[in-house]
């Protein structure tokens, strides 16, 4: 059979750093294909190339047999390639049908009136909607959709636009168990109607239920081209990040006084709605209290308020250590308190992606006075700091300490956050989806350190869409429906029982 997109040879460097190495990748139609890999492997840049966004320095790519130069993602995608990037490309103050207009390549039709255009067009995305299972408004704006209901978005933008090789990358990571279920069993329809689907993931267990073919990369190279069903879930975790994964540390947890709280907490929609509504909850030292929920029930928006970026219409936040109830907390007088945040959206929140890795890393030590004052600074210190960080936590693909945090892959720059975030032994913890992205070693050395930060005294509240995330770490869980606290759990836990109250409440 010709495989329906063959890249081979593939080189691509960026200022020397070889960042793909005769990289090859072979699909076929009608399959769903993997692509595994450590962070920092060459992923994403393998893909970029297959979606044009990248040209490679050397290499071929042939779709459907037919050698093919692409000038850039339009002519990827009139090549009938679609890609669903990590970061999504959305213009969020525009609607979805706006968002769809705009990426979609020129078609018979764009001659005629926009409104006719509008029309067909919020037909298509409401038929491509319905193959994915779902109900979307064409007119909603993208700002007001949860990350999850962006990233759906996306893959109709690229149905939209007419892919027959869709390519997601970590199309999961922002899902819960139900809905990365449906998308996945989706994926596989338009795979049985003859699409191509590449999956770019870190989750093994979607590989091995999914996948037809798992390519796996290493270093910048394809290390590994095999048949999923042939492999256990320890080879493959072999396969991609090599053997002994940190492991969780085993103390039993000492619960002490309440070090933050939820006070009553309601913020509203633009539409007036409650996004959380009237939510009250405590994180003890020593305890990491887990919130889940099916995204878009608040979750994200809570976790906003507590990190200062958002603002309560009603309600109180209380740091224990600062013994005030703050109405309307910014960050940084949060973080004066000793707090920690890891936010979901990394790079909109977290990262300063033109500022240098350093500059990244210090800045909250700065903020202190760690490094000095305004009139001298101690770029030294600042320096050897973030030298020793990216070493214990071992953010990969960092050439000078100058580069920008930008040209970190996905799960480098989230480790080089909670290098940050950790530096400074915080009181307070809050992290938002910490292993979103993450490769196994990763995601494992993260939950050791959120473990020994709980130990160590510090109250951590973990908000992740991944309820095995959830129910591994915490000592208590709390459930959002519809922006309220809908119900609490003690350990042990019933892994349904936790899965109903997400559904049932919603
Ligand atoms: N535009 C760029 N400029 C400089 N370096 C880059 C650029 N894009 C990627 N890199 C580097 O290339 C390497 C491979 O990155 P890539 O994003 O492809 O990895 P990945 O396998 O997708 O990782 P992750 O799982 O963390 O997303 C990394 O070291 C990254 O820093």
């Amino acid at each position: 059979m010709t495989p329906a997109l063959a890249l081979d040879a593939i080189d691509k460097s960026f200022d020397g750093f070889r960042a793909l190495d005769q990289a090859r990748f072979v699909a076929n139609a009608g399959e769903i294909h993997a692509l595994l890999g450590e962070n920092g492997a060459g992923k994403s840049t393998l893909m970029n190339v297959a979606c044009g966004l990248y040209t490679p320095d050397s290499g071929t790519m042939r779709l459907f047999g037919a050698p093919t130069r692409l000038s850039g993602p339009r002519d990827a995608a009139a090549h009938g390639i679609g890609m669903v990037h990590q970061h999504f490309k959305l213009v969020r103050p525009f609607s979805i049908l706006e968002n769809v207009l705009l990426s979609r390549p020129p078609a018979a039709g764009d001659g005629a009136p926009y409104s006719r255009q509008a029309r067909s067009v919020a037909q298509a995305i409401a038929a491509k909607a319905e193959l994915l299972g779902a109900k979307v408004d064409p007119r909603a704006r993208v700002d007001s959709l949860s990350i999850a209901e962006q990233q759906r978005v996306e893959v109709i933008k690229a149905l939209v636009a007419g892919a027959r090789i869709l390519i997601l990358d970590e199309p999961t990571a922002v899902l819960t168990d139900q809905e990365a279920e449906r998308l996945l069993q989706t994926l596989r329809r338009l795979a049985r109607d003859g699409a191509t689907i590449v999956l770019v993931t870190h989750k093994l267990a979607d590989v091995k239920r999914f996948a037809d073919t798992v390519t796996i990369m290493r270093g910048g190279k394809t290390v590994a081209e095999l048949d999923p069903s042939q492999a256990s879930i320890e080879e493959l975790t072999r396969l991609t990040v090599g053997d002994a994964l940190p492991a969780l540390p085993n103390e039993q947890p000492h619960f002490g006084r309440r070090r933050l709280e939820a006070l009553d907490l309601t913020v509203r929609r633009a539409d007036g709605a409650p996004a959380v509504d009237r939510v009250s909850f405590f994180v003890r030292a020593g305890e990491i209290y887990g919130l889940a929920g099916v995204s878009g029930n608040g979750q994200s928006e809570l976790a906003e308020l507590l990190m200062g970026v958002r603002t309560p219409d009603s309600g109180l936040i209380q740091f224990e250590d600062s013994g005030e109830a703050f109405s309307a907390p910014r960050p940084a007088a949060l973080r004066s308190d000793g707090a920690a945040f890891i936010p979901a959206d990394r790079y909109r929140f977290a990262l300063a992606g033109a500022l240098s890795v350093t500059d990244n890393f210090a800045i909250a030590g700065l903020r202190r006075g760690r490094y000095g004052g305004w009139a001298w600074t101690n770029i030294g210190r600042m320096r050897a700091e973030t030298k020793e960080a990216i070493r214990a936590f071992d953010v990969q693909g960092v050439r000078s300490l100058a580069q920008k945090a930008a040209l970190l892959s996905g799960g480098n720059a989230q480790k080089l956050v909670i290098a940050r975030e950790f530096s400074d032994a915080p009181g307070v913890v809050v992290a938002q989806s910490p292993s979103r992205g993450l490769d196994a070693r990763a995601t494992a050395a993260v939950h050791a350190r959120l473990k020994a930060a709980a130990d160590r005294g510090a109250a951590v509240l973990l908000v992740s869409d991944d309820l095995d995330e959830v129910l591994k770490l915490s000592n208590r869980v709390g459930v959002m429906a519809s922006g309220r606290l809908a119900a609490e759990f003690e350990q042990p836990f019933d892994r349904q029982e936790v899965g109903r109250a997400m559904v049932t409440h919603g």
